[in-house]
């Protein structure tokens, strides 16, 4: 079944390609927004050619880069990154992200926390006014995650569920395994963030906060500027 959101994602791709100007290293996220960034940087690059080197979140991101031609080199390897590109799953209005409906949301951080800015591109079905009624993804060790999850469960701020592909759980690729945690009402993300990395056995959740971001958003027509978050 065709993306209802694809034209929105390609135009983002497009948008954001055109924008990758005075950038020598620049980080990439995952999923279906930065695949089609990816797609569409390769592109512009061959057009107009630029010394860059990429480094990658997932590698999904990282095999498409080198498909594509593009030089791709571990963020390890690297004193800094210039500006990271990704998606996001949901946007509130102060510019807080969910990330994570891809898995790969503890790399994520790490590029975004070693870049000097972000850009996040997301189609406009993200952007809410709060998280309400939400699935925020968490990143758990596998060793006792059952365990763990009762421990989510526990919190009683939502249910969670282990995240399952065909018969087994999937699996990140540093591997972890996901708790997807459904949510009503994220009334402070800044403290649930805090709350549930505090519990033994989660590494991470897909609350992104307070990171140097710039939010794109796009319906397919146009591409517009989310309320600004400080860079
Ligand atoms: O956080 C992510 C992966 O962990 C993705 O950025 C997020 O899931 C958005 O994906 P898509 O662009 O396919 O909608």
């Amino acid at each position: 079944m065709e993306d209802p959101w694809h034209r929105a994602k390609e135009a983002l791709g497009r948008w954001a390609a055109q924008q990758i100007q005075d950038v020598r290293i620049l980080g990439i996220g995952s999923g279906s927004t930065v695949s089609a960034f990816i797609q569409a940087l390769a592109r512009y690059r061959q057009e107009v050619p630029m010394p860059l080197t990429i480094t990658a979140a997932s590698h999904a991101s990282e095999e498409q880069a080198r498909q594509l031609g593009l030089d791709v080199v571990p963020l390890e390897s690297l004193e800094h990154v210039d500006l990271a590109v990704d998606g996001a799953d949901a946007v509130d209005a102060h510019g807080a992200l969910i990330k994570g409906g891809g898995a790969a949301l503890v790399r994520e951080r790490l590029v975004i926390a070693a870049a000097r800015h972000t850009m996040i591109l997301v189609d406009s079905s993200k952007v809410m006014n709060a998280f309400k009624r939400v699935r925020l993804p968490i990143a758990i060790i596998p060793f006792g995650w059952r365990q763990t999850l009762s421990r989510l469960n526990g919190l009683g701020v939502g249910t969670a569920s282990l995240r399952r592909k065909g018969e087994g759980p999937v699996v990140t690729d540093d591997g972890l395994y996901i708790a997807d945690l459904a949510i009503g009402n994220i009334a402070v993300p800044d403290m649930l963030h805090h709350e549930l990395k505090r519990i033994d056995g989660v590494v991470d959740t897909g609350l992104f906060l307070d990171y140097p971001t710039a939010i794109w958003v796009s319906d397919g027509l146009t591409v517009w500027r989310h309320n600004e978050t400080g860079d």
